[in-house]
């Protein structure tokens, strides 16, 4: 039977060796287990940690051990991972239990002689982990965070350039924190009061987050899954800043929405509650199993007024123009590196141009299925300005008849003027429970 560290070091490997989503790899791995919940907390926190701050773990591996972490076999890098995340970063766990700990797992993927490479890496850093040392940041400040703070050196010299120093730390440190846990009230069938008075009846603490009025910030509870209110539909899990658009689209139940990107249906259910389940809202994907999820989610909530369509958003069609449009579209997620730490790891520079040629093509196919007078937002879960300001600039270019929503007012209500720019909000991680995310809205002149 697999425990803890097996389960952690199984999916270590298989995020980074075969590009696998945390999420995905730890919900299937949890389930298969028979681990109880304190072990199945150990596990998440080993495989986010030993992902999260794998630059700044290979650091140290390198500065100790006499072969580079790039030539070892990928077992043996992983499980020196595992080892040196629990020495440097777990003070609850005394280093040479984490480093028999991890041995002993190891014995199970790697040969006699790379468990003694493993073992005598692993006591010496136990050992001596305080004499390594970082690259100045005076000096060489793209080194020093891209080591110390555990990111991908393009990812480092991008926000070095655009916003200095300073600030990239801060954005590095806040994409590190481990994420609250944001839920969106359903006010279809209850109010937020109502939603937080019932997470606490079940032991769980909740409390509003002032800036959204359906939100709540959610914490101590063993598993979503299992609270009563979940399953009874009462809130929908959903990021902050996500929850920003369905207040910047502001659907009415008199409206004909379509979107264009739904799956698993965050923004959709959003929208639905909006419209008070009224109204028409048509939620395209690429993929049937994701749309799957949309309707699972419907009948979670109760939620009526979504008709699923599995197709490409870039050249579905419908009978009838909607008058509300969104495109929320792929995008790099550095904004959600948080929730996803792989992504740092998994994102390569020459993404962005294919993915701002797919966020173009999305938005032409929008710009036909809006009626005249219609308005469509645009929104992404990132901060890379290719993807983002400049899809906007080049859409308008290309569709005059096309102008931009200055989302001032919005902005001003929603407590984020510090990120509105030229009329787009652009809102940078911050250290509560803001997620970086664009939006973006325009109307089609009639
Ligand atoms: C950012 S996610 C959407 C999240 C969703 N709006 C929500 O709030 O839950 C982007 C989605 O676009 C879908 N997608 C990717 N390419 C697409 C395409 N060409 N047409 C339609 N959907 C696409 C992906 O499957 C993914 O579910």
């Amino acid at each position: 039977m697999s425990n803890a560290r097996e389960l952690a070091l199984k999916a270590i490997y298989r995020i980074n060796e075969e590009g696998a989503f945390s999420n995905l790899v730890l919900n299937e791995l949890l389930n298969k287990s028979n681990l109880d919940q304190r072990d199945k907390a150990l596990t998440t926190q080993l495989v986010y940690g030993s992902i999260r701050y794998r630059n700044s773990l290979d650091w140290v591996i390198n500065h100790f051990s006499t072969r580079k972490v790039k030539k070892m076999t990928p077992w043996v890098r992983n499980a020196l991972r595992l080892g040196v995340y629990q020495i440097d970063y777990l003070d609850k766990i005394p280093a040479p239990v984490a480093a028999n700990e991890t041995v002993e797992v190891a014995k199970e993927y790697c040969n006699r002689g790379a468990v003694k490479f493993i073992n005598g890496n692993l006591r010496n850093i136990a050992q001596n982990i305080d004499s390594v040392e970082y690259p100045d940041l005076e000096e060489n400040p793209v080194q020093h965070i891209r080591h110390c703070y555990s990111y991908p050196q393009w990812i480092v010299q991008r926000w070095v350039k655009r916003y200095g120093r300073e600030e990239t730390i801060e954005i590095c440190q806040n994409l590190n924190q481990i994420p609250p846990t944001v839920v969106r009230t359903n006010t279809l069938k209850l109010t937020r009061e109502e939603l937080i008075s019932n997470l606490e009846q079940e032991g769980a603490e909740a409390e509003a987050i002032t800036k959204v009025g359906e939100a709540v910030n959610l914490s101590n509870y063993n598993s979503i899954a299992s609270l009563k209110s979940f399953q009874r539909g009462e809130f929908f899990v959903q990021g902050l800043s996500s929850m920003l658009v369905a207040h910047v689209l502001e659907p009415t139940a008199h409206d004909l929405v379509i979107d264009l990107c739904a799956a698993p249906g965050g923004k959709s259910t959003h929208f639905a509650q909006v419209m008070n389940n009224q109204g028409q809202i048509n939620a395209v994907d690429l993929h049937q199993q994701k749309l799957d999820l949309i309707q699972e989610n419907c009948d979670r909530l109760g939620i009526e007024n979504i008709d699923t369509y599995c197709g490409d958003g870039r050249e579905i069609t419908f009978e009838q123009q909607a008058n509300k449009i969104l495109v929320d579209a792929p995008c790099s997620g550095l904004g959600i590196i948080g929730k996803k730490p792989e992504i740092r790891w998994q994102k390569k520079p020459q993404d962005l141009q294919q993915l701002q040629e797919l966020q173009l093509e999305l938005l032409t196919n929008a710009a036909g299925l809006l009626q005249d007078g219609g308005e469509l937002v645009y929104s992404t879960c990132t901060f890379t300005p290719e993807e983002n300001q400049a899809v906007i600039e080049k859409f308008l270019a290309e569709f005059p008849q096309f102008s931009l929503v200055d989302l001032e007012t919005e902005a001003q209500n929603l407590e984020l003027t510090d990120y509105l720019n030229d009329g787009m909000i652009q809102i940078l991680p911050d250290n509560k429970f803001l997620e970086g995310f664009f939006i973006a809205k325009l109307v089609k002149i009639s």
